[in-house]
């Protein structure tokens, strides 16, 4: 594989961007490294069609630079960055083409040329068991399946911190009131949808649902909750709105309409643009930010593979995302701006200085 661009001087971001064709497959691999000032750059290997391939890079670029802030504001001592495999014409059946595990072996040797200093992970086409194929090439790779010595499906850490999460926005505007007086949408009940609504159906919590598959409709059945169409729920009149389906769902038209006080989940990229938080802060809407909230499948992942954590004290680092939430929230009602400001400020002043004073929060 050929570096398209090398190492760049000094703490450029994107500092280190490898994209070539595949030796094995012919297809596109880009890794993109977007910081490691904190330390190797962590962020899943994404594989999936793209319009062209520069919609590759594009994309890898955009989801790097999002991980530097992600394990930046989890405490981690880690640096953020991307893998993006853009299938071409010819892998039409994706992983069911049998050159899927020539694929993940190029991804491995791309992964390879960072030496460590970039670590991949599953994200949206891949899962634990590639991860287990790629790491039979390179130790750089994290939730591996249980069975391989990983940490598996990230999906119940990812929940527990949303509902820690849950948990600091709901103390934030409502100390007095319980689950019990309070009413939540969720929208997208998948891994980790499911798992935030039972906690919330099981607290008393009163509950609107919703998923694309209507196969999950029965769930609302089990919890007593109200199934609505999806954009239904976006715009239900609940108090906490909770995004776990898809991206770019808060734009100028849905936030208009939105009459939940609150937005707390673990959908990425939950904004169609920046602007959008200023909207939700107009508004007065709490926006908890997605790179906050979503958190739990790293912090645990890098404490059980990277830090040899049991499963215990990576629950108990996952739920310091409900205090560093917390924090933000407070710091945003005293500067009377977005949590979504505060938040870039706080990755700003980690960057620059190479340390935090959330530095050591996730243990
Ligand atoms: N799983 C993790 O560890 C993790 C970590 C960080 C962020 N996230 C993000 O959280 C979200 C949920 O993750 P997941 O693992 O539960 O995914 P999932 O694929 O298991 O579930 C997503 C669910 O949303 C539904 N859905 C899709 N589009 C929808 C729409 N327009 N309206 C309503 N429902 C829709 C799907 O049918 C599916 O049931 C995703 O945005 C993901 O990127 C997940």
């Amino acid at each position: 594989m050929d570096t398209t661009t090398g190492p760049r001087p000094g703490r450029a971001r994107p500092e280190r961007i490898v994209a070539a064709r595949g030796a094995r497959t012919d297809q596109l691999v880009a890794v993109n490294v977007d910081s490691t000032r904190l330390g190797p750059a962590l962020g899943g290997c994404r594989v999936r069609h793209y319009r062209t391939w520069q919609d590759g890079l594009a994309d890898a670029a955009r989801l790097s630079a999002a991980m530097t802030g992600k394990a930046a504001l989890a405490g981690l001592d880690h640096g953020g960055g991307k893998t993006v495999v853009a299938l071409d014409g010819s892998f039409a059946r994706g992983r069911a083409d049998p050159r899927w595990r020539d694929l993940l072996a190029d991804v491995a040797d791309a992964v390879e040329q960072f030496r460590g200093g970039y670590v991949t992970g599953p994200d949206i086409g891949t899962g634990p068991a590639d991860m287990d194929v790629i790491g039979e090439r390179t130790a750089h790779v994290l939730c591996r399946t249980e069975a391989a010595g990983g940490s598996g499906d990230s999906s119940v850490p990812t929940a527990l911190g949303v509902d820690a999460s849950i948990d600091a926005v709901c103390a934030h505007l409502w100390p007095a009131r319980d689950f019990s007086t309070l009413s939540f949408a969720v929208h997208g009940l998948g891994h980790v949808g499911e798992l935030v609504a039972a906690r919330l159906a099981a607290a008393g919590a009163r509950l609107v649902v919703t998923d694309l598959d209507e196969s999950r409709r029965a769930l609302a059945g089990t919890w007593g909750a109200t199934w609505v169409a999806p954009e239904q729920a976006l715009v239900a009149p609940v108090d906490v709105l909770v995004p776990c389906a898809v991206g770019g769902i808060l734009t100028p038209r849905t936030v208009g309409e939105l009459q939940a006080r609150a937005v707390v989940g673990a959908a990425n990229n939950q904004l169609d643009d920046d602007a959008t938080a200023l909207l939700l802060h107009a508004r007065g809407i709490t926006w908890a930010p997605d790179t906050v909230v979503s958190a739990g499948g790293i912090v645990s992942s890098v404490a059980r593979e990277r830090e040899g954590a049991t499963v215990d004290e990576a629950r108990r680092r996952v739920r310091t995302i409900g205090a560093r939430l917390a924090r933000l929230l407070e710091a945003a009602t005293v500067s009377g701006e977005p949590p979504l400001h505060e938040a870039r400020r706080e990755v700003d002043r980690l960057l620059a200085t190479g340390r935090s004073a959330l530095s050591g929060a996730a243990r």
